[in-house]
């Protein structure tokens, strides 16, 4: 195998000097220059590890160039070559980020020496950049894709993820796991470094969604923060923004949006000065968008613009190979989380859980096995612990109290009733409502904010 050295440039308008370099620097890869611009003409093409770069050179000086080459290659190192008298310069450079100075004359003694500390360092940066890259996908939320269908999907995701410009947007029913799906394209996105930033269209009143997506200067507007606000599309920059029930967007929101999609620019509220932002855009939602966009509830360039490549997530009902994988799945995590140790479900169990017709999709799936597992009694799940018993929790049935088992003499326990009808009257007011949850609250007298409590409970997230 090749014996790997390390690439310098070395940038000096004194040949003596390159000359020097070249004989004595042996154990790198050596080229030379004699100016900055040929030195920056050669960096189209090549990738030093570091450059020894003098100071004083006839045409762009040597410190011109490094902030030059930083701003683009902040990877690369920079040792400054430097006459005596040059102090101020020496600090000016060291301000803009080299990593060390050597003085001519040249003491290839002290030149090795420092080459050997800043080769040291990019070793190290580099290994440190390698653990972190795998500690961040190893901290991936598991995704169970079982079924042709799924995988399928996964294999569109991962080959979307790549293009780290192009807006997504994931359509599909409730639960059928959008968000992990969004957050599969960041971590499997060249951005995946940056912040994954979600936010949920429904669950922030419209007239604050502005700023929190664009943030605030400080005083515009009364109960602002004195010291103004970051937004949330400024906290995204270099990552991907997750606008999670986009469909819930106010008109005046999408119109700001538009503009931010198209020029990559915002104002924050109350400010004159534009701001930018480089971000991923992925949004989600469970409403018919091309319908509300023909009823005028949402704009049709925005909605063009958002759905540039479009990822539809199928319920579960149309991928149950996927069932008990994701049951197995999701006991194991239950056993984690309330310290269990269920081996398994029993062939009945199963049988229940491959049967259902789950409207709340993956999130329905996920609840069942929570609930199977706090009330269940090791080494296994059995079907009843599975929550289904007494009251028919699926939609298009009735979910009032003639449901409701029988009060005997072996008594009730009546929390759990009540707790499991409301569950039910929760999916059905989302189901009647198209799932929006806002009207679904109303349906059920609830403000939204309690709504989404309680679904929370039933259909955790
Ligand atoms: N394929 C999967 N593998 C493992 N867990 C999954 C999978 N799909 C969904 N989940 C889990 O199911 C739950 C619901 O998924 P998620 O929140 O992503 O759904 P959603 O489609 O965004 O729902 P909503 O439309 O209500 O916002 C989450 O706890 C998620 O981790």
């Amino acid at each position: 195998m090749a014996e790997f050295k390390y690439r310098i440039f070395v940038v000096d308008d004194e040949e003596f000097i390159r000359d020097a370099a070249r004989l004595n620097l042996t154990e790198y890869e050596v080229e030379t220059f004699a100016s900055a611009e040929e030195a920056l003409q050669a960096l189209k093409k090549a990738q030093p590890d570091l450059i020894l770069m003098d100071i004083g050179l006839p045409g762009m000086d040597g410190v011109e160039a490094l902030e030059i080459i930083s701003a683009k290659r902040p990877e690369i190192l920079f040792i400054m070559i430097t006459a005596f008298e040059d102090v101020q310069t020496v600090v000016r450079a060291m301000k803009s980020g080299a990593y060390d100075y050597v003085v001519k004359p040249l003491h290839m003694d002290t030149l090795k020496a420092s080459l050997k500390n800043a080769l040291e360092s990019i070793r190290l940066r580099k290994e440190l950049s390698l653990l972190q890259e795998q500690c961040l996908r190893d901290n991936l939320p598991f995704f169970i894709a079982q079924s042709n269908t799924i995988q399928n999907v996964m294999e569109f995701v991962g080959q979307v993820a790549k293009s780290p410009d192009a807006p997504v947007m994931i359509l599909g029913e409730t639960g059928t796991g959008k968000e992990l799906i969004a957050s599969a394209i960041h971590f499997q996105s060249p951005q995946y470094r940056g912040e994954l930033v979600t936010v949920n269209c429904a669950a922030i009143p419209s007239e604050l969604l502005e700023s929190e997506l664009f943030g605030y200067e400080p005083g515009a507007f009364s109960g602002a923060r004195p010291g103004g606000k970051a937004g949330l599309v400024e906290l995204a920059g270099g990552g991907t923004l997750f606008l999670d029930e986009v469909g819930d967007m106010s008109l005046s929101a999408q119109a700001k949006l538009l503009r931010f999609l198209d020029t990559g620019q915002y104002y924050k509220v109350g400010a004159t000065k534009v701001s930018e932002a480089r971000v991923r855009v992925v949004s989600a939602t469970n409403r018919d968008l091309e319908a509300m966009v023909e009823e005028g509830g949402f704009r049709r360039d925005l909605y063009y613009r958002l759905a540039m490549i479009k990822v539809e997530v199928p319920s579960l009902q149309k991928r149950p190979e996927d069932i008990i994988p994701m049951a197995q799945f999701f006991l194991e995590e239950m056993n984690k989380k309330y310290q269990r140790s269920f081996s398994g479900f029993t062939d009945e169990a199963l049988n229940t859980l491959k049967q259902r017709h789950y409207e709340g999709n993956v999130r329905e799936l996920k609840g069942m096995v929570e609930r199977a597992a706090l009330c269940g009694k090791e080494p296994v799940i059995e079907s009843s612990n599975l929550g289904l018993a007494g009251v028919e929790n699926n939609l298009g049935k009735s979910a009032g109290p003639a449901d409701l088992p029988a009060l005997d003499d072996k008594g009730i326990v009546l929390s759990e009733i009540l707790e499991r009808v409301e569950g039910s009257y929760i999916k059905k007011a989302l189901a009647l409502a198209d799932n929006n949850e806002a009207k679904a609250a109303e349906l059920l007298g609830i403000n939204y904010h309690t709504f989404r409590y309680r679904k929370k409970k039933f259909m955790p997230e």
